[in-house]
């Protein structure tokens, strides 16, 4: 602020002389004036580069050496292999234009924060052997109007001019927090969001892949909803990774990757600190292994031990304000959720489970993946009823084991009131083939919870007869974080082998 008060003080002074110069009809002020106004302009203009290089400059340090690759990222196996299958594009242009295929220009990277976004965009440049520049969308935000998009203008000849002085053909650009410059343009007021937004996507639009360097545009966000539909379009960034928080292999492994250059002590189980981490991404699992050391050499040891590192995830996670409690508890029943989806489904469509998983992804706590099915385009009142059963086998499972249920069935409850509706509009009711609207409300509001109560009763039933199967896997699926359809098939089969 103070130095926007001393910019317009020194405005004020050529402007000054050059009016004095005007009513004094003199040569010299004039030229004074005007040379001073050139100069305030041209240092005006600098400060802004200096400060864009020099945040940049932060940033590069902040991300490390500039030499990364994808192995030494922990965990998020899927999203590196769809990566890696996206810079393949680059890598092998020649093919790519000999066939006419449109190249890719961004590559958008979703996902909570810490979770290795910007280590992601480094390992691409290193596996596209290109240069990388990076900014954070907050660094284009400037109170003077056209800065943030002449600093776009400058992220892209920087790119340029570096490949072009280290002799590389690609370029990698990553914009951090790209929400904070693309979010959505309607609104009205944000008019310097708007030309730094416009500025990126006209850079974008002079991409082209017969010049040298191509660039490849990285941008991560947290919040993908708030994206202007602009940036989105084919042609701009037009592929979308999830990056999730880790499952508990992924966690291992991020931890081992942090203990390279740690003394442990022999006895440490980094599987157990996994399991103790549930939820946290890979920022916090470093920040686990960097606390543990700082707890042993407080400690006065020379290696790192199991209490050191028990610790520090309770420093961890007390800094983020979760209950471990709550966590553990949450965790479970989360798992006794996801179970009962899949019970029922195994036993509606036997084979059709493809994987239970604990692992956060997205806004959901767990998940279970069915395989895909032959797309049907009739459907029979049984096939209805399973798909019934299955959405409201989470709910049931946690009446089951908890006497109550959560807030997380909501969806459930929705696909099922959705299939219901399906059931009646296609005559697969106990009401017949019926005109919807010359029944009354309360008509169909009866026959709907007839339907549903009657379901819900039958899935409970199912899996009240197969909690062998439930019991045992959940143990699997709360100590493993995942339960593949093979090894959930594998507990029916025990079950049905056992003497009853
Ligand atoms: N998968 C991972 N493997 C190893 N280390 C990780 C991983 N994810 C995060 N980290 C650690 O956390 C630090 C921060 O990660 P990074 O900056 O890549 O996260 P991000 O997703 O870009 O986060 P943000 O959205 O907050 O910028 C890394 O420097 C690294 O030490
Ligand atoms: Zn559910």
């Amino acid at each position: 602020m103070r130095k926007l008060i001393i910019e317009i003080a020194a405005g004020f002074v050529p402007v000054l002389l050059i009016f004095l110069a005007f009513i004094g009809y003199n040569i010299i002020p004039l030229l004074v004036g005007f040379i001073m106004l050139g100069a305030l302009f041209a240092a005006v203009k600098m400060r802004g580069g200096i400060v864009a290089t020099a945040s940049q400059e932060r940033k590069n340090k902040k991300i490390g050496s500039a030499k990364l690759t994808f192995d030494e990222i922990g965990g998020q196996d899927s999203a590196k292999q769809e990566l890696r299958e996206a810079l393949d594009f680059m890598v092998r242009h020649e093919e790519i234009k000999k066939f006419g295929i449109r190249p890719i220009k961004g590559i958008l990277l979703t996902g909570p924060p810490g979770t290795g976004k910007t280590l992601m965009a480094k390992a691409a440049a290193q596996y596209t052997n290109a240069v990388f520049v990076a900014a954070s969308g907050s660094e284009f935000v400037e109170m003077y109007v056209g800065v943030g998009a002449s600093r776009i203008r400058d992220l892209f000849k920087d790119a340029r001019t570096r490949a072009a002085k280290e002799k590389k053909e690609n370029a990698v650009i990553f914009i951090d927090e790209i929400d904070v410059v693309g979010g959505k343009r309607e609104g009205g007021q944000q008019r310097e969001y708007d030309q730094t937004l416009n500025q990126l996507l006209t850079e974008m639009d002079g991409i082209y892949t017969s010049e040298t360097p191509r660039i490849l545009l990285i941008a991560a966000t947290n919040r993908k909803e708030m994206l202007d539909s602009a940036l989105l379009r084919p042609g701009r960034f037009d592929r979308h990774i999830q990056v999730d928080l880790p499952d508990k292999k992924g966690r291992c492994h991020i931890l081992e990757l942090h203990a390279k250059n740690k003394p442990l002590a022999g006895e440490v189980n980094l599987e157990k600190v996994a399991e103790e981490s549930y939820g946290f991404s890979g920022a916090q699992l470093e920040s686990v292994m960097n606390e543990a050391a700082i707890y042993a050499m407080r400690d006065q040891l020379s290696e790192i031990s199991q209490h050191h590192l028990s610790m520090a995830i309770d420093k961890v996670m007390m800094g983020e304000k979760t209950d471990r409690q709550s966590t553990e508890e949450e965790k479970r029943r989360v798992a006794v959720h996801e179970l009962g989806h899949a019970v029922a489904a195994e036993v509606v469509a036997p084979g059709s489970v493809n994987q239970v998983a604990l692992s956060p992804r997205g806004r959901a706590l767990g998940y279970v993946r069915h395989n895909p099915q032959e797309e049907k385009y009739l459907y029979t009142k049984q096939y209805l009823e399973g798909q019934i059963m299955i959405a409201l086998a989470g709910a049931a499972a946690e009446e089951i084991y908890y006497g109550g249920r959560s807030t997380g069935s909501s969806n459930d409850f929705e696909q099922a009131l959705n299939l219901v509706q399906t059931m009646m509009t296609s005559g697969l009711t106990s009401l017949g083939i019926i005109n919807m609207d010359m029944v009354t409300k309360e008509v169909l509001m009866n026959e709907n919870s007839r339907i549903l109560d009657d379901l819900a009763a039958r899935t409970k039933q199912l899996l009240v007869d197969n909690a062998m199967v439930f019991d045992q896997s959940l143990e699997i699926l709360l100590r493993e974080e995942r339960l593949s359809g093979d090894q959930f098939r594998c507990q029916f089969r025990d079950s049905l082998t056992l003497p009853a």
